[in-house]
């Protein structure tokens, strides 16, 4: 199994290029079910997930011309030669969950594999289901499978969601371009990649109004055609390294970076004193720490537009090292604190109530052996090794390669000291 070596201390200067969103370009290629014309997808990052969802639509009967290492992925969903999403693909990567949406919508019927549980917690699609029901599907859930029908098409309804869920209001919405009649989401989530979503659909010759806000309506129409859509850039992938330059300290701009979409997480870098121009229209973010303290800093993550869980892990490196004590409440999933541990190897004094871990900032890190439990965790542990002193070694680094599109390569760029090591190297 690959691992990083990282050497730490070194401060970072130069540009790093944000890659497509994962979480966007998932949603987008299974949007491509809708329509038996080609769709086409630009800036698409070459991650372990997308390169996994193209080979489970391959599975399905699309045509998928995406050549390595490639940022334009074509599909055409022409003729599909199966509705079954099995447990294999679906178990792996719980995004692949969001085809039965789609082939539900187009073919009235699909059998799609329950995603289940993983590291950061139970996660149900209790509303996933829920939503189609209310569209007319019936759904039987047996041996692990969902399988769902709807033999007269899906109808448009009026669904109000218990609490936000990104994955729901995404697979909703998918549905119901193609139902018959209007559906109204209500308390759908407000994320950056709903919204891209939205405008590939719309692109595709759906109806869909209201995405961004909590209120997103759906004229359904008979049938949608072919499109080519632009990947939105990565937030996560840019707040993440903005954490890597408040860490290691330095001077990084990041380009194509989706500025609007990352408010939340540059106040909490203000606030932590680290230096953020932002530049909307030239799509630039400049990052600058240059030896002053890290000011300690509570956060609450929250859906958009509040702090993103998926930047929690990353945030509470950076607190390690900050003057005085923050305290981080993740309020999204239930057990998504498995990096503190790991934190702590490095010498950071973490401890975790219930949702509330309390970060004691120390003067220093110090490189140690640590493990990646998953993927926004892996990345927090890069963070801490970055501005660390010595050598840290992360194991399990393929949670790394779902949604870090060339990390080593980025971060090498910019003056870090990170090497892969293959265990035929060694
Ligand atoms: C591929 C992708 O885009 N993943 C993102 C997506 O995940 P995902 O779409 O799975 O996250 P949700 O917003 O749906 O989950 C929010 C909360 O709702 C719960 N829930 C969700 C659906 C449901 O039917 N029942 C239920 O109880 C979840 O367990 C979780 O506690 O949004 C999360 C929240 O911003 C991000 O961390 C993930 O990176
Ligand atoms: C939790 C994440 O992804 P997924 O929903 O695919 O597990 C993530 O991107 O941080």
């Amino acid at each position: 199994m690959d691992r990083l070596k990282i050497s730490g201390g070194k401060p970072l200067s130069g540009t790093i290029p944000i890659s497509g969103a994962k979480n966007s370009a998932l949603k987008l290629m299974a949007a491509a079910l809708l329509t038996p014309e080609p769709v086409t997808l630009t800036n698409m990052p070459n991650l372990a997930d997308t390169r996994f969802l193209s080979q489970l639509l391959s599975t399905l009967g699309v045509e998928v011309y995406w050549p390595k290492g490639d940022a334009t992925c074509h599909l055409n969903a022409a003729e599909l030669t199966s509705t079954i999403a099995p447990y294999e693909q679906v178990r792996k990567m719980r995004a692949s969950f969001n085809v039965l949406g789609p082939l539900l919508a187009r073919y009235g019927h699909a059998t799609v594999s329950l995603p289940g549980g993983c590291a950061i917690g139970a996660r149900p699609v209790d509303l996933h289901l829920k939503a189609f029901e209310a569209m007319g599907a019936d759904l039987l859930v047996e041996q692990g499978y969902v399988k769902a029908a709807a033999i007269h098409g899906l109808k448009g309804a009026h669904i109000v969601f218990p609490f936000v869920s990104v994955g729901a209001t995404e697979h909703a919405m998918l549905a119901a371009t193609l139902a018959n009649g209007e559906t109204v989401l209500e308390n759908a989530a407000r994320e950056p990649e709903i919204a891209d979503l939205a405008d590939c659909l719309n692109s595709m010759g759906a109806k869909v109004s209201g995405a961004g806000t909590a209120t997103i309506t759906i004229e359904g129409v008979e049938k949608l055609h072919g499109t080519t859509h632009d990947v939105m850039a990565d937030r996560i992938e840019a707040g993440t390294y903005a954490m890597v330059v408040a860490a290691a300290g330095g001077d990084v701009t990041l380009t194509n970076a989706p500025v609007a979409a990352l408010s939340a997480v540059n106040h909490a870098l203000r606030n932590a004193g680290i230096i953020v121009d932002a530049d909307k229209d030239a799509r630039t973010l400049r990052i600058q720490r240059n030896g002053s303290k890290l000011n300690a800093v509570n956060i609450d993550t929250a859906p958009h537009p509040g702090f993103p869980t998926d930047m929690q892990a990353q945030f509470m490196a950076l607190m390690s090292l900050a003057d005085g004590t923050s305290i981080i409440r993740e309020n999204i999933f239930e057990n998504r604190f498995m990096h503190a541990p790991e934190l702590s190897r490095l010498g950071a004094n973490i401890s975790v109530r219930g949702h509330e871990a309390i970060v004691k900032g120390v003067d220093a890190l110090k490189g140690a052996p640590v493990m990646a439990t998953d993927l926004r965790a892996s990345v927090s542990l890069v963070i801490a090794a970055l501005a660390a002193q010595g050598e840290t070694e992360v194991s399990r680094i393929y949670h790394l390669d779902r949604g870090f599109e060339r990390l080593e390569q980025k971060l090498t760029a910019v003056g870090a000291d990170v090497r892969r090591v293959s265990a035929e190297e060694e």
